[in-house]
């Protein structure tokens, strides 16, 4: 059999990135990133009527020129042959959700409804149903429904149903013209197929459904609004398929689009921090995948049913087939780094970058690097964003012991280690609730780009770290899932097990902990965790500023 091919779609945020790998070798063959035209909107196209601000929506139209667009340009650059392309995998950002019509046509594409906010696309960064977010969190508490323990107890507002009942109070008629709400990711697999498939990963870590229970029972969503009563029956119906099956086959329309051969095989869509488990090889209990960028995203594979409070979600078979998948987060980890190059750095040291041509991040780390653990005598939390943990947004950011003789460089350091004792508090809260965490691995943009911060997180956690291999590592996971709907006897994989075994990547060089930084560090968090608990459960006074902020005027 010659060369065999397979597709990952990565949809983020701002961009569509697809990745054409060898199914065999896993050789990144190709690969192209369409910027959507529309990125985040902020105001509504036709009105040009600004959102405020905890609101972000998207235009479904650039997803499909990602597809359009991406395929037939990588095809012309490798100069492969189209008919050797087994299957297709996708992953989104989630809960990415949209209003469709009875044809299955999101709203917003009807001129009548596109005037309409809430008929585009809301990202999954669309605050703005925390009002029905903390509803829903009271009433399931109150009514001891037992699904809120799957999402340590707090439903967050950028899932499913709060996004929909927010539609339901502040727009009833879109409500009511939607036949089905549907995530981004199961709408683009419907639209390169033609069948309508959910994936259990959306609808289990999104959409509160579990694979026993279903959706919320209808007399609790009626308890939420009597008008949602039924919802979990017809506008959410579809049939929910578990992730590494396939969802149907490319349709001759859409081959046509993209220049590629119809009956391509398209497996059910993933979460996209998701999708980079299986590209580092995390397969099996115990492994644990940081996907750190802006923010960072842990997920961990075990054998193990447990309730923990302030994980995001646990969802049997909702990462890799036949284990629980467990999510937690950091709310904010590049963005904290961000903030303070970008708001608190003096001129010299940006001269200084400029002058030895370097980035502000990359000197600052330079800088930082010379000081060993402990000798700043700063300490930081990492709440820039909230603290996920506590599934508290109103936590704020802490550094202790600053002096007259603070430096940039040390500040900089100390906010690398406070995101390392933040995933450390996550990893111990895992161990203490009798999970195993076995294996560390790092992919997103950090890894790649901050030795020192690896190097940290090694140190903090006093384990090895393995760092992804692929700069695509979510778009190479879909491919994986492309390549395990293909099968064996196209070429592809029988499972996404085998297919792990064979091409998922990891870098050469790890990160592996020095013993004397392990011991300063073990001191270290010991005073993270007394501020963290004293600023989290104790004090009251970061809660005080903000209400004291707002009453201001400020937001
Ligand atoms: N050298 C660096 N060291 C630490 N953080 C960095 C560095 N370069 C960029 N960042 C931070 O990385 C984040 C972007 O990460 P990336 O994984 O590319 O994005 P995303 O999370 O949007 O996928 C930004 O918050 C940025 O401030
Ligand atoms: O909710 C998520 C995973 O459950 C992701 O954080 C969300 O999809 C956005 O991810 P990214 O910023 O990496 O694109």
């Amino acid at each position: 059999m010659g060369a065999k091919y397979a597709i990952g779609f990565d949809f983020g945020t701002e961009s569509g990135r697809t990745l054409l790998i060898d199914v065999e070798t896993g050789e990144e063959i190709g690969t192209y990133i369409t910027h959507y035209n529309h990125g985040v909107i902020d105001e509504i196209p036709p009105t040009g009527k600004k959102l405020q601000n905890d609101w972000s929506l998207q235009d479904p139209a650039d997803y499909m020129k990602v597809l359009y667009e991406s395929v037939p340009e990588i095809i012309h650059q490798v100069q492969i042959n189209p008919q050797e392309i087994i299957g297709i995998g996708v992953d989104f950002t989630s809960c990415t959700m949209l209003p469709l019509d009875n044809n299955h046509v999101p709203l917003c594409f009807n001129p009548k409804w596109s005037k309409h906010p809430h008929s585009w696309v809301k990202l999954w960064k669309h605050h703005a149903a925390q009002q029905e977010a903390d509803e829903i969190t009271h009433l399931a508490i109150k009514l001891g429904e037992s699904f809120i323990n799957r999402y340590g107890r707090k439903i967050s507002s950028e899932w499913m149903f709060p996004k929909i009942l927010q539609i339901l109070r502040e727009s009833p008629k879109i409500f009511e013209k939607t036949d089905l709400f549907l995530e981004a990711c199961d709408w683009v697999v419907y639209r390169l197929t033609g069948s309508l498939v959910r994936s259990n990963a959306t609808s289990g870590f999104k959409a509160l459904w579990h694979k026993d229970a279903g959706y919320p029972d209808p007399q609790f969503l009626r308890q939420l609004d009597e008008r949602l009563e039924h919802v979990a029956d017809t506008k959410m119906r579809g049939n929910i398929r578990p992730i590494g099956s396939k969802a149907g086959e490319l349709t001759k329309e859409m081959a046509d689009r993209m220049g590629l051969p119809e009956g391509i095989p398209v497996a059910v869509g993933i979460i996209d921090s998701h999708a980079a488990v299986p590209a580092v090889g995390a397969v099996r209990n115990g492994q644990l995948v940081m996907t750190m960028g802006t923010s960072t995203c842990h997920m961990l594979l075990s054998d193990k049913k447990k309730m923990i409070k302030g994980i995001t979600g646990v969802v049997e078979d909702g990462i890799i087939p036949g284990f629980y998948g467990y999510e937690a987060g950091q709310a904010a980890v590049g963005d904290i780094f961000a903030w303070f190059v970008n708001h608190s750095v003096p001129e010299y040291v940006k001269q200084q970058a400029m002058k030895e041509g370097l980035s502000i991040h990359k000197w600052l780390e330079r800088e930082a690097s010379t000081y060993k653990p402990g000798q700043s005598g700063l300490l930081a939390l990492d709440w820039w964003n909230g603290s996920r943990i506590l599934a508290d947004s109103d936590l704020t950011g802490l550094i202790v012991g600053l002096t007259l003789g603070t430096k940039p460089e040390e500040i900089y350091r100390a906010l690398l280690e406070a995101t390392a004792f933040g995933t450390r508090k996550i990893i111990e809260s895992f161990v203490e609730a009798g999970i195993e965490v076995d294996e560390l691995f790092a992919c997103g943009g950090l890894p790649q780009r901050n030795e020192l911060l690896m190097q940290i997180y090694a140190d903090v956690m006093n384990r090895e770290i393995k760092i992804a291999d692929s700069k695509q590592s979510s778009a190479y996971g879909a491919a994986m899932f492309g390549a395990v709907v293909a099968g064996k006897e196209k070429g592809g994989y029988n499972s996404i097990f085998e297919a792990a075994d064979k091409i998922a990547k990891v870098k050469e060089k790890t990160y592996t902990p020095v013993p004397e930084h392990v011991k300063i560090y073990d001191q270290l968090y010991e005073e993270y965790k007394k501020l963290h608990n004293y600023f989290g459960c104790a004090n009251n006074t970061m809660k005080n500023l903000k209400k004291l902020k707002l009453n201001c005027g400020f937001r």
